[in-house]
């Protein structure tokens, strides 16, 4: 199995980039993980509560169950990735059947801050957009699609978003063996990307 860890700001375009990467490769080779979806479960907590957890900081992660998860894809053992709502701040209780396939992709802002994980990456990216570029986007994002308002974007920002970004996801950049610039959608780099795990794929380098 390869495993490529995808990391980089909120906004930078991981999600995006991993899709791009996916087109044109055939389905059912590639499967993803999502570091959203490891969210420590808070259902003990209101709402309210919910709201005011810092989501920038790497103790809001379950590490532990993504390293599992991930150990267990290497077994050959599917796992049972949760589904995260951000529109709750929550886990949704359901979960995903998640099959090991022969290339594994798992993507997140704070993927490359745990070094036990870090060092099951075989290959480690990581995208780049300028901070007001990674701002405008989650704005646009999460007014749109995750119910977000203005304030609630900018104070997150300001009081969280910002500061975590700085001390947490920024210094896991020179953990990278790719950096991808992503200001503007950037084909050459996916392209480059894809033919790596192309290769690997129908060259037999690596086994399901
Ligand atoms: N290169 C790009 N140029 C312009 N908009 C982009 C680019 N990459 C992503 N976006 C947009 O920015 C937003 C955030 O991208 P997303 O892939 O969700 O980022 P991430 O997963 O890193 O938070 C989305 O609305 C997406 O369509
Ligand atoms: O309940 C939540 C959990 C996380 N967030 C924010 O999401 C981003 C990470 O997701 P990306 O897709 O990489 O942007 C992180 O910056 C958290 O602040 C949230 O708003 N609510």
């Amino acid at each position: 199995m390869l495993i490529i860890g995808i990391a980089g700001g909120t906004g930078c375009g991981k999600t995006t980039v991993v899709n791009q990467i996916l087109n044109e490769l055939p389905e059912g080779e590639v499967g993803i993980i999502s570091q959203d979806s490891y969210y420590k479960d808070t259902t003990h907590l209101s709402y309210e509560e919910r709201t005011k957890i810092n989501f920038d900081h790497p103790k809001s992660i379950d590490f532990s169950l993504l390293e599992s998860h991930l150990k267990d894809l290497k077994k050959g053992i599917p796992i049972h990735q949760p589904v995260y709502s951000f529109v709750k701040h929550n886990r949704t209780g359901d979960t995903i059947l998640t099959h090991p396939r022969k290339v594994m992709i798992v993507e997140g802002i704070l993927i490359l801050t745990h070094p036990e994980l870090r060092d099951m990456f075989d290959i480690k990216v990581f995208v780049h957009a300028d901070t007001d570029e990674r701002l405008i986007r989650r704005l646009k994002r999460d007014i749109t699609e995750r119910g977000r308002d203005l304030d609630e974007v900018l104070t997150r920002y300001q009081t969280t978003l910002k500061p975590m970004h700085n001390q947490f996801i920024e210094p896991t950049k020179e953990f990278a063996d790719i950096i991808i610039p992503n200001n503007k959608y950037n084909t050459v780099a996916v392209n480059i990307v894809r033919t790596i795990i192309n290769d690997r794929l129908y060259n037999g380098t690596i086994k399901a």
